[in-house]
């Protein structure tokens, strides 16, 4: 696939067009080799797999998905499978890139991938999308394992997918092959604390970035986009650190409460198949107005290309936690780099999830097993410490913004893996 052309002056950009912009603006500051830069515009490949799934009904459908693989230079390829009907190759290819940026930002021993299937998980039954899973992974097969490619969860993939993922490739070897993917269920060999990591990550980086505008995080008003896995353990834990979270989603819209929302309802609520639109209690808002409320912070926690030029002028959350891969696009990136909104991008936003992954690939390559209390100390060293990093970066290079900084870390590192493998033959 050709790199997208990086000018964009409207804002119809796509998640591959805004990543390559994004690496564009860092290289600014990293400098490094053109060569290997215009090399990792480029995924190193991607594998589209179509997938006939007997359903329910004795009737055959045909799912499309893919893997793609977009460095190694670092490590195995890591990184999360989709399941969602607005899967495309190209989103599939941005998501695999923003792997590898991430893993490189936290300095994990991988590459990055991401896969995905174009579905609609809500109109599937459990035994068609443990069928649709296990002809997936059986597409991949050859590119995955655990010292090449080692999936793990995303959008609509839980641990009960990652065990069909792990059971259907070690069928295939003969034994037991748990590291192949990351994020399984705990008695399968995952680890304590994968499930909650990527909230978890979310709200300490909130905790820090207010620390660092030496804000107090105390009463301050959240906004959630997205109230699945990432969402809605960023808000638990968030109110336990003492934050008033006013308004969280799903795909049918938002419930705002500016006192702040019940959240324990709210959960049993959703957890019991409810929806926002069905919810008794708070008012009901869409998710544009979400994203326009009156914030202190304003936390995307759902698909990408939600701020983009049409609405950035109207968000007016003072600092912008990217849980969500992509939720900003270039061009609204400059209008908030012009008002002076903190953006912490999603490279270093949502890095606890793939922190927790490596935690959980390293225990069961050691075939060892850690307690929450050392996978979270572990996950806050790492993340905390990559944030600190970031912050010099931005104030050692005087970049634009957080992500430039973030990118100008990534993209040194994963070039001078490049270089020191004399890549180039
Ligand atoms: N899971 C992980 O460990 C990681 C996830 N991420 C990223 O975090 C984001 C969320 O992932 P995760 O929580 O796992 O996914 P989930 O599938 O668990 O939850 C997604 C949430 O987003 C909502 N949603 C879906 N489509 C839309 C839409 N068009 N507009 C508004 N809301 C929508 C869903 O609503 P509904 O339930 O009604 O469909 C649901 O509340 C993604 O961008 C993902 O890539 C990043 C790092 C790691
Ligand atoms: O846990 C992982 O390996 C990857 C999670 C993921 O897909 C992501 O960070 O976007």
């Amino acid at each position: 696939m050709p790199a997208a052309s990086i000018a964009s002056t409207m804002d119809e950009t796509t998640p591959l067009e805004n990543m390559l912009a994004q690496m564009e603006r860092a290289q600014e500051y990293a400098q490094v080799d053109p060569g290997i830069f215009e090399r990792l515009k480029y995924p190193e490949r991607t594998l589209k797999v179509t997938l006939p799934v007997r359903m329910d009904d004795g009737s055959v459908e045909v799912f499309t998905g893919y893997r793609c693989q977009f460095d190694s230079a670092r490590g195995p390829y890591k990184g999360g499978i989709r399941y969602h009907p607005s899967v495309t190759m190209e989103e599939v290819t941005a998501l695999a890139g923003w792997m590898t940026w991430k893993t490189a930002l936290v300095d994990l021993p991988y590459g990055g991938a991401k896969g995905g299937v174009i579905c609609e998980v809500k109109e599937m039954s459990t035994d068609e999308l443990r069928r649709m899973t296990r002809r997936y992974t059986e597409g991949i097969r050859r590119m995955i394992g655990p010292h090449m490619d080692v999936p793990a969860p995303d959008m609509n993939t839980n641990p009960e997918v990652m065990a069909w993922i792990m059971d259907t490739y070690s069928m295939y070897e003969g034994y037991s092959i748990p590291q192949v993917v990351t994020g399984k269920p705990l008695s399968l060999g995952g680890t304590p604390g994968r499930v909650e990591a990527t909230g978890r990550g979310v709200a300490m980086i909130t905790r820090k970035v207010f620390d660092y505008l030496e804000e107090d995080l105390h009463e301050a008003t959240i906004a959630i986009q997205g109230f699945g896995n990432v969402g809605n353990w960023a808000a638990r834990l968030l109110v336990e650190m003492g934050a008033n979270v006013v308004a969280v989603s799903d795909v049918t819209g938002a419930r705002y409460d500016p006192d702040g929302l019940d959240l324990g309802s709210l959960l049993a609520f959703s957890e019991g198949g409810g929806t926002m639109e069905g919810y008794p209690d708070a008012e009901f808002i869409s998710n544009e107005a979400l994203l326009e409320l009156d914030v202190d912070v304003l936390i995307p926690a759902a698909v990408a290309d939600v701020i983009t030029t049409d609405n950035v002028d109207d968000v007016r959350a003072s600092v912008i936690v990217e849980a969500a891969n992509g939720p900003t696009t270039t061009s609204a990136d400059d209008a908030l780099i012009e008002r002076d909104v903190p953006v912490v991008p999603d490279i270093l936003a949502n890095a606890g999830g793939v922190i927790v992954s490596y935690l959980e690939w390293v225990q069961n390559t050691q075939e060892y097993s850690w307690t929450l209390s050392q996978v979270n100390a572990d996950l806050e060293r790492r993340l905390t410490g990559s944030f600190d990093e970031v912050v010099d970066a931005y104030h050692r290079h005087e970049t634009p913004d957080l992500r430039t900084a973030a990118y100008t870390i990534a993209l040194r590192r994963v070039a001078t893996a490049h270089e020191l493998r004399g890549l180039f033959p």
